[in-house]
């Protein structure tokens, strides 16, 4: 939907702008913010198709660079209308250390909103994450909660924490005031496990079933839901909020909303065969083929394989004591507050969202042969 020349007065920055849900952020403004003047890109690792984006009416800036780096991000936020914050270290594989999650993660988005203040750049969105509630080291399931379920987040993970930690910063600085005087409108949108065209976690899956002989071998019960939400979802909830928070700064800021959609409540890995099985593989086993106790034996292994291996190379499986417990552990979300607050309603349909998926999967099958 293209604005009037007349109408394009306004300059966003997405962080993290070429990640896999960056992306889309990124594609979505260009397609539903016709008030955009400017969209700057901002990232460790630029992406090529970035340059295809240049041809429209929009000004598209990729800037490459550090969020852990305050003097870069300053230089990247000074002059933009709205902060739109994806940029992070997704990882609870072990591929990075904790010294390194906590620095991008905390220190970045620190630097974001002092970047902000400092600028005078009035509207920030961040990205949190489910994780920051939880599954909580205990293991407690969230079963369809939402914004204001009681529950005991705890976490010991650095990835959680340090999402946990930034949200806080993001939440705290609502209401700071900007250079120029007038207040900062924060707030933090928690996604639940993403799924979508791009998506590595589902490529990794793929990748793992061929090497299976085109099977993948059930490790969770089926009755562990976990919440998944479309890409193109999230990243339209990113839009509408950063459009909104201006006119409802008063109820929005410094809000936390749960990015949801009408993805079914599936296990992670039977959600997966959604996409997988249309691909030629087959999920193995109605229940789980090895006792939990020797998951955890397994897990607890490649956990001290990575650490014996580390001067020696990357061996980050899946299969981790952490990650073995977030996906042995139910959490649901079931919450309108984002329609509420600001009149989200999922842009792609269940359906329409498995199609582009499955799509993206076999395009992506073809390309690997
Ligand atoms: N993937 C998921 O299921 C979920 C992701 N999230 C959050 O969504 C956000 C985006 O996640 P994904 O797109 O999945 O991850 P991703 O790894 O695909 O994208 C993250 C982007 O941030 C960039 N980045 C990393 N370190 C940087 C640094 N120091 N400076 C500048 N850019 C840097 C990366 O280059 C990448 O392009 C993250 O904040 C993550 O915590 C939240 C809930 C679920
Ligand atoms: C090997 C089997 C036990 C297999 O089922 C493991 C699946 C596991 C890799 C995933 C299960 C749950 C995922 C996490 C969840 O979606 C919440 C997340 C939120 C984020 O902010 C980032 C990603 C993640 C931590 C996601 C990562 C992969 C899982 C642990």
């Amino acid at each position: 939907m293209a604005g009037s020349a007349e109408a394009r007065k306004l300059v966003y920055l997405v962080t993290g702008g070429c990640g896999f849900l960056g992306e889309h952020v990124v594609r979505m403004l260009l397609e539903r913010e016709p008030r955009l003047r400017e969209l700057r890109v901002f990232d460790l690792h630029l992406s090529p198709w970035l340059e295809e984006l240049k041809t429209g009416p929009v000004q598209v800036t990729g800037i490459q660079g550090d969020v852990s780096e305050a003097h870069e991000v300053a230089a990247a936020v000074s002059g933009a209308h709205v902060v739109i914050h994806t940029a992070g270290l997704v990882d609870v594989f072990g591929r990075a250390s904790p010294e390194t999650i906590y620095k991008v993660n905390v220190q970045g988005t620190q630097n974001v909103v002092e970047a902000c203040v400092q600028t005078g750049t009035r509207f920030l969105v961040y990205t949190s994450s489910m994780e920051v509630v939880g599954p909580n080291i205990k293991g407690h399931p969230f079963y369809r909660g939402n914004e204001d379920t009681p529950y005991e987040a705890v976490h010991e993970h650095p990835y959680p924490h340090s999402k946990a930690q930034a949200e806080r910063l993001v939440l705290e600085a609502n209401g700071r005031m900007v250079h120029g005087g007038l207040p900062l409108v924060t707030c933090a949108l928690r996604p639940t496990g993403i799924y979508g065209e791009g998506h590595q976690i589902m490529r990794d899956f793929y990748h793992q079933g061929l090497r299976l002989g085109g099977r993948l071998f059930r490790a969770i019960p089926a009755s562990v839901e976990h919440g998944r939400v479309y890409v193109g979802n999230v990243a339209w909830m990113h839009v509408l909020v950063a459009r909104e928070l201006e006119h409802r700064a008063a109820l929005m800021g410094g809000q936390v909303y749960f990015c949801y959609d009408k993805s079914p409540y599936k296990s992670y890995e039977d959600f997966n065969m959604e996409f997988l099985g249309p691909c030629g593989l087959r999920l193995v086993g109605t229940r789980p083929l090895l006792p939990y106790w020797l998951l955890v034996l397994l897990a607890t292994l490649n956990a001290l394989l990575q650490w014996l291996l580390r001067p020696l190379l990357l061996y980050a499986p899946l299969l981790n004591p952490y990650t073995l417990v977030v996906a042995n552990t139910t959490f649901t979300v079931s919450t309108n507050k984002a329609q509420r607050h600001f009149g989200y309603e999922p842009l792609f349909s269940w359906e329409d969202s498995r199609t582009r998926t499955i799509l993206w999967m076999q395009g992506m099958d073809s390309s690997a042969q």
